[in-house]
């Protein structure tokens, strides 16, 4: 079933079209990532499709009714989890830090010990638990931030390059261990990323967004290693440096 779909989507910013889509969709249980170079528009798609920024034109549907991003119910806003690259922690200890989604959806306080616990232990963040978020460094942050958005156990999930401060050996663990996670929880993801190794580990299927359009969609594999000719220039770079 199509969890998410786009219609007619055109994103316009002082004139200038920054996102084109005519059609758009997410399968239930799909990990999809969005790849292409810097200002293509992915962090743009991430947001419409997550109903955090309204497109000058078109629809979003989720669960085949039309949503809008300024009028959307807190029903709704918590079956999203969304983790940004720059994650916006708060200015308390990464233990509150992680708590907080639960705290505000008033879960029991033993409960929210529990899965706290369980979301620190499992990002072997335990250690910081006391910390303020504020004196992490980058790769700290970031696991505290999956942390946080995992921990709500959301139906859709939302990745802005949430690995892209982590040191190779971090990274490599930690895409495991969230493939692991998604895989068994069945949690639909949307991932963003211009790191090939990251998407080609992590997901399913892929779309190449390319100057506001998204340009090749298909099983993962299959775009990776037949790219069509959009898609053929920068997918190409990266499969050089790849073998290097
Ligand atoms: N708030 C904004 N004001 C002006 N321009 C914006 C704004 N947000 C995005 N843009 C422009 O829209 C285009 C798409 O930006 P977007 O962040 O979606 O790209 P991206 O593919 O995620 O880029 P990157 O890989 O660098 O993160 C870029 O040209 C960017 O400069």
């Amino acid at each position: 079933m199509k969890i998410l779909i786009l219609k007619d989507i055109k994103v316009q910013l002082e004139k200038q079209i920054i996102l084109d889509v005519p059609e758009f969709s997410i399968n239930e249980g799909e990990i999809l990532g969005i790849i292409g170079p810097n200002g293509a528009g992915k962090s743009t798609l991430l947001k419409i499709v997550a109903l955090l920024q309204a497109p000058t034109e078109g629809r979003v549907y989720y669960k085949g009714e039309e949503k809008h991003a300024n009028d959307v119910s807190l029903f709704i806003r918590r079956k999203f989890a969304v983790a940004l690259q720059q994650s916006l922690l708060f200015d308390t200890n990464v233990y509150n830090n992680v708590a907080l989604g639960l705290k505000l959806r008033k879960a029991p306080k033993k409960e929210i010990h529990e899965r706290v616990t369980y979301w620190l232990t499992k990002f072997q963040i335990s250690h910081l638990a006391k910390k303020n978020a504020k004196s992490l460094s980058g790769g700290e942050a970031q696991r505290v931030n999956l942390a946080r958005a995992l921990i709500l156990e959301p139906e859709v999930l939302f990745l802005d390059e949430p690995f892209s401060a982590l040191d190779f050996p971090t990274k490599v663990q930690l895409l495991k261990e969230v493939k692991e996670i998604l895989n068994e929880t069945s949690t639909t993801t949307l991932f963003v990323s211009h790191d090939l190794i990251e998407i080609n580990h992590l997901t399913n299927s892929l779309a190449v967004v390319i100057h506001g359009r998204v340009i090749q969609h298909g099983m993962t594999k299959e775009v990776i290693n037949e790219p069509n000719v959009d898609a053929a220039p920068f997918l190409l770079n990266w499969k050089e440096l790849y073998t290097i």
